[in-house]
């Protein structure tokens, strides 16, 4: 299988001299869906963040469906302009992507029907709900089809249908052959729809592989969920000090 995500991260920060995440290495497989778990201010959005270029403090390297393929990233806050409606939110990310016009309809009218957001397409998203919003940055996100997509913690704003909608596209598109890497704190859902996980803890990672390897790696049976595992490597790395 292709790799469309490979990161080798040294070191990676905010300021010269104060890493907050090293030695980080994964790849990500077309189809693959890898899961970054951890506690709060472990390091996923700076693991994210660094990917993406943004931060300025890094040592890394980072090979997107090697050095050619296309990526969408869906932010866990969601980011709009205050004067464009839904719509013109969803074309100008088509024009940005370069979809011909005519495909553009077709699929942005699709992703609206499917999020139950057809109604508010003239509407302004400053006026949105929480959940709404979210919706609209999963259109954006799926509208570009890319190689791999790059998604932090997208379950939070989401009622248990937008969720099912999103889970089902996602399928859609690994099946396409879209990787997806995926951060996340809903520990149950990421059980079932990753194939491999990375835990990280206080900027390091502290295990990764599949469930049943991160059950072996955490000493934990064959039934163990992945929050127990979570839960037992956490606790083992805070005793490490
Ligand atoms: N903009 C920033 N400037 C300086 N330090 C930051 C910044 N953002 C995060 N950090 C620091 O980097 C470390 C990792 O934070 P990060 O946001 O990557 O955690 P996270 O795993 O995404 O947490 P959460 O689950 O709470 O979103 C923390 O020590 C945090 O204080």
């Amino acid at each position: 299988m292709k790799i469309v995500l490979e990161v080798n991260i040294e070191q990676a920060g905010y300021a010269e001299g104060d890493p907050r995440i090293s030695d980080i290495s994964f790849q990500v497989r077309n189809s693959e869906l890898l899961g970054i778990i951890g506690p709060n201010g472990a390091g996923k959005s700076t693991t994210i963040k660094t990917i993406l270029g943004l931060l300025k403090h890094v040592k890394a390297e980072v090979s997107i469906g090697g050095g050619s393929g296309t990526y969408a990233y869906i932010p866990e806050q969601p980011v709009f302009y205050e004067d464009l409606t839904l719509w013109e939110h969803l074309d100008l990310a088509g024009a940005a992507y370069e979809i011909d016009y005519d495909t553009f309809v077709i699929h942005a009218e699709k992703l609206l029907t499917r999020f139950g957001m057809t109604e508010s397409r003239d509407l302004l998203p400053a006026g949105f709900s929480k959940g709404m919003k979210q919706k609209m940055m999963l259109m954006i996100g799926f509208l570009a089809r890319p190689d791999i997509y790059i998604i932090d913690e997208p379950f939070v704003g989401l009622d248990p249908h937008a969720t099912k909608d999103f889970l089902d596209l996602l399928e859609e598109e690994r099946h396409r052959g879209a990787g997806v890497l995926m951060s996340t704190h809903v520990l149950d859902t990421a059980e079932k729809i990753c194939d491999s996980f990375i835990m990280i803890g206080n900027g390091k990672v502290v295990a990764q592989g599949t469930l049943d390897e991160i059950r072996r790696i955490a000493e934990q049976s064959e039934q163990a969920s992945l929050f127990e595992c979570f839960d037992v490597m956490i606790k083992r790395r805070e005793n490490l000090g």
